[in-house]
């Protein structure tokens, strides 16, 4: 559905070499990214700030001319194809607003269906799917500009899939919405994700959005995949490990040693244990420590996608 070989952005920029001095250079904002996304596969395309995301999207949907390399987006080329493209996907970039600032949203909806020419029954059914998963009946009459950021960022959903796109691009979809509005639109592209006969591509800060939504992770830096594969790949390329957390009735004693795992941290004068749980069950280390010692209260903590992030942020730097 989505073809990458080689694809390359360059921007020229101008950059500060002495006092009074610019001098121009060449920057590549994407350098050789190669992937293929297959029809109905929900990708996370994630990295640190100025990685090349949004240049990667804009390429995408034929907003950039790449410098090289080669794309295609439902077997058709975005830049020279553009037209034929946009009635194939649906894109959602944070920033820039498909709806008509001074109109409803009803009647926004209205007029992409014109544009769009799609059939009255196909425009009904789609929109009634959107008003009801994403709860918009309470503003479908209220003018796009009086809206809140949650409700314009539903508003701006519906009106990428009123057309029925094969391929949702979405930049930051969940970025400076409020707990409810995020909930539902992460729910809504769940629900879209397991009907499985769109296509998504999605970047995001929040890495929540992954975890809820995408099997495969793309990470880039520098304009280059760093990590291609699942959140559970990730985990264990590195090495992430669960952590047993233990409320004491007293402390260990001196010569406690649980094979396998390490004491990651002891507090409250040792009434607080954390171990990292290597080659060891949490079942058996949770036995091994009630003979230690009387425990009152215990857990196990996932390893956290955040710190796996973050880790090969600074790897690949
Ligand atoms: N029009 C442009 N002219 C010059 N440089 C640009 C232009 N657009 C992007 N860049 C540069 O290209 C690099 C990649 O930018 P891009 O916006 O793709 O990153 P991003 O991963 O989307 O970042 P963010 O998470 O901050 O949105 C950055 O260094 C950015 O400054």
């Amino acid at each position: 559905m989505i073809e990458m070989k080689d694809l390359r952005k360059e921007f020229t920029v101008r950059v500060k070499t002495g006092r009074f001095r610019r001098e121009k250079r060449l920057l590549a904002a994407v350098d050789g990214v190669s992937l293929a996304i297959a029809a109905g596969e929900m990708v996370g395309y994630i990295g640190p700030n100025g990685a090349g995301k949004s240049t990667t999207l804009k390429m995408l949907t034929g907003v950039l001319s790449p410098s090289g390399g080669e794309v295609s987006v439902c077997g058709l080329s975005p830049v020279p194809q553009r037209t034929r493209l946009a009635l194939r996907i649906g894109v959602v970039f944070g920033q820039r607003s498909q709806l008509w600032w001074d109109l409803p949203l009803r009647e926004s909806f209205g007029l992409l269906r014109h544009v769009y020419r799609v059939p009255a029954a196909d425009h009904e059914s789609r929109l009634r799917r959107c008003r009801d998963l994403l709860d918009l009946d309470a503003f479908m009459d209220t003018p796009v500009r009086q809206l809140s950021l949650g409700q314009r960022m539903r508003g701006e959903l519906t009106a990428a899939l009123l057309h029925g796109p094969e391929v949702l691009f979405l930049d930051e979809p969940t970025i400076g919405l409020d707990v409810v509005s995020k909930q539902a639109v992460r729910s809504f592209l769940g629900e879209l994700g397991q009907a499985g006969d769109t296509t998504l591509v999605l970047t995001t800060h929040d890495l929540a959005d992954i975890e809820r939504l995408c099997r495969r992770l793309v990470v880039i830096d520098h304009g280059r995949v760093v990590h291609d594969g699942t959140i559970e790949d990730l985990h264990s390329r590195y090495g992430s490990r669960r952590r047993l957390v233990a409320d004491l009735e007293a402390p260990l004693p001196p010569d406690f040693a649980l094979p396998g795992a390490t004491l990651l941290a002891a507090e409250a004068d040792g009434h607080r244990v954390t171990f990292a749980l290597e080659s060891i069950a949490a079942g058996a280390a949770v036995a091994a420590l009630v003979t230690a010692a009387p425990v009152r209260d215990l857990s196990v903590v996932e390893p956290e996608i955040e710190d796996v992030v973050a880790r090969l942020y600074t790897d690949s730097r």
